[in-house]
């Protein structure tokens, strides 16, 4: 039987702003395993980014996603596991419909739990992909 070659893949991540804060979750997946990481999965057919991002935050969080846009594209191969993979990642900028919700976990396979962290004082170790990006000095507010 033929092998199926791997392909590249899209993702929606979202970086959820709340005053100074953003949210993030450690880990409990393969890639990334016990790092903090955003919100965020797999583009599914016929889905804008939009969709996905709110779908995702709303199946991993419980939390409702209000306005959000776009702030980057990173295209990343991870070939440190077993089975290789390409993530073209579509990163959005997102506020909570309602600033008041609180994030639940409900999907405890996944991930340790939801909370606010500081961007000036983030917890360590960060996601790959996110820790990059803030090394670069990539900063996700809006410029006043
Ligand atoms: N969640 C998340 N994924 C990220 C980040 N940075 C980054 O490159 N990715 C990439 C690698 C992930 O394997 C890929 C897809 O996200 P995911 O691993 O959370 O996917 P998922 O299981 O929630 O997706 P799904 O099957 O439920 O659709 O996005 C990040 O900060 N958070
Ligand atoms: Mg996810």
């Amino acid at each position: 039987m033929e092998e199926t070659q791997p392909v590249p893949r899209v993702g929606v991540v979202l970086f959820v702003l709340k005053g100074k804060s953003v949210l993030l979750g450690r880990r409990r997946a393969s890639i990334g395993e016990s790092t903090f990481a955003l919100p965020g999965g797999h583009l599914e057919f016929g889905e804008s980014f939009e969709e996905c991002g709110a779908r995702e935050l709303m199946e991993e969080t419980g939390l409702e996603m209000g306005k959000a846009d776009f702030l980057t594209v990173t295209n990343k191969v991870f070939l440190d596991k077993s089975k290789p993979c390409h993530y073209v990642i579509v990163f959005l900028r997102a506020v909570l419909a309602d600033p008041n919700q609180v994030p639940q976990n409900p999907e405890p396979d996944k991930c340790d739990g939801w909370d606010w962290y500081d961007w000036d004082n983030l917890p360590q170790p960060l996601f790959s992909t996110l820790d990059e990006m803030v090394r670069s000095g990539f900063n996700p507010f809006p410029s006043t």
